[in-house]
């Protein structure tokens, strides 16, 4: 490979640049003599002026102040949301790119040749999709307190939103109800850690109607009960951080009023959801995805089917009653009991959920479960660490569908479980995202004819 002859920018020099692909993760990719430049608003065909953020020796990531040439692909953008930067590009190029960077992926990184990669599934809906959004607090030019989302690139830069279009109306109206209860409380100061408001975070039940409303603040006072009558919420939680990042995750939360869980549906099971649970956020498109693992998976009835990373529950109870028994694992301790709840209320009695963390329960996992016949993987998009790989051959499933929301984490894990024995059979992306980077997908891997190689006996 010869070395770049472009000399490295820095950090605040504008350039010039043509976009040539789309890398994973969604940012425009760029060739100046061999310096590739990662920019950020960018997209196939542009010619853009682009303002650089970080600059190594081999790249540098950039963000485009001005469109000069825009694509032919480019399309009227329907919404002002940072949220939906792929709104840019017509939806059926939106699924071409992730349907290509699902392959790529797998045969790029993965080095996987023979599978069958079949059609992406598109989303029902395109727009108010979504059923849960967390919006952040801050500060408004005039020094006005802001509801929104983070600029993109600008951490403690709050860009306002009256009308989020990828949440219903009903969320949007929650959202409004909360900002006028608010107004008198200073926003929290993501610089100098002070000020109170931090958070909103609100999910709705796409099938139920239930909503759940949680606000995030630093420790302090709140008015409780004029915050109870101004929002009208099936659910209100209070959760206070003393946390220095920005996180919806952790502090104390304390239930206001109303039901402690959120209430809906998938399929034909009925789900409780407590505030720290992951749920997926697009209910349609949860569904669809479910199906495509569940037609994976192809239980005869007899199966033991292992969930891992099992959330509240939702794929391992939709497969319950094709299998003999499921099992699942999740780190989250209320989701866990969440799972508990949720086979009673199906009335399910072949479920069997744990709280413990995949890399390190897996083995005690099999000891009191016996070897599943079925795993189900569904990892946060860091994916699986080597070990847990390993963990999972050595529980020798004769089929593993794992789920993925990075093909870019899938493709390594694919590869070492092939490498184990496993043979890569079947992938399909699944739309559950759109106008954004963001690529779900489900994979199949079978126990190959000669069986699955144990790297630790060896
Ligand atoms: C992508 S979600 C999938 C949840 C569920 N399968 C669903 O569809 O709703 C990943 C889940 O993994 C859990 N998780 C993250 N790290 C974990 C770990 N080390 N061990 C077990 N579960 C973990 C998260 O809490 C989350 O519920």
């Amino acid at each position: 490979m010869s070395a770049p002859t472009f000399s490295r920018p820095s950090r605040g020099d504008i350039l010039e640049l043509t976009i040539d692909t789309l890398a994973h993760g969604g940012n425009g990719v760029a060739r100046k003599e061999g310096y590739v430049v990662f920019v950020a608003g960018g997209f196939p065909g542009d010619t853009v002026k682009a303002e650089v953020g970080k600059a190594k020796r081999a790249y540098a990531e950039a963000r485009v102040v001005e469109v000069v040439t825009p694509s032919p692909d480019r399309v009227e953008p329907f919404a002002d949301h940072p949220g939906a930067p792929w709104q840019v590009l017509p939806y059926e190029k939106q699924l071409a790119v992730k349907a290509e960077q699902v392959e790529d992926a797998l045969k790029r990184i993965g080095r996987l040749t023979d599978f069958e990669l079949e059609p992406i599934i598109p989303a029902v809906e395109q727009w108010r999709y979504r059923n849960k959004v967390e919006f952040s607090f801050g500060q408004g030019p005039e020094g006005e307190l802001v509801c929104g989302f983070h600029a993109p690139g600008r951490w403690n830069d709050i860009v306002p939103m009256d009308d989020c279009k990828l949440v219903s109306e009903r969320v949007n109206e929650l959202r409004e109800q909360v900002l006028r209860f608010v107004k008198g409380y200073m926003p929290w100061d993501r610089r100098d850690q002070r000020g109170f408001l931090r958070n909103l975070v609100i999910r709705e039940g796409r099938r139920s109607g239930q909503t759940q409303v949680r606000l995030v603040t630093s420790p302090g006072k709140l008015d409780v009960d004029g915050f109870i009558d101004a929002v009208d919420a099936d659910g209100l939680w209070w959760t206070q951080t003393a946390d220095l990042g920005e996180s919806t995750q952790g502090g104390e939360s304390t239930l206001l009023k109303g039901a402690p869980q959120l209430v809906d549906s998938i399929n034909d099971l009925d789900f409780l959801i407590s505030p720290e649970a992951f749920f997926q956020t697009n209910t349609d498109m949860a569904e669809k995805l479910y199906g495509v693992a569940l037609e994976y998976a192809s239980l005869s009835g007899s199966d033991k089917v292992f969930d891992l990373y099992s959330g509240i529950g939702t794929i391992a109870l939709s497969m319950a009653t094709r299998a003999r028994q499921v099992v699942g694992l999740e780190i989250v301790a209320p989701a866990v009991a969440d799972a508990i709840a949720n086979a009673k209320l199906n009335d399910i009695q072949n479920a069997n959920f744990y709280a413990g963390d995949a890399r390190l329960a897996l083995r005690e996992l099999v000891e009191r479960e016996g070897k599943p016949d079925v795993a189900i993987i569904d990892p946060p998009r860091a994916g699986l660490s080597a070990k847990i790989v390993r963990r999972i051959v050595e529980a020798a499933p004769s089929r593993i569908v794992y789920v993925s929301c990075n093909p870019t984490t899938l493709a390594p894990n694919a590869a070492q479980l092939v490498e184990a024995g496993y043979q890569l059979k079947q992938v399909r992306p699944v739309d559950m995202f759109p106008q954004t980077p963001h690529i779900e997908c489900v994979a199949l891997l079978e126990a190959g004819p000669e069986g699955v190689r144990n790297p630790d006996r060896e």
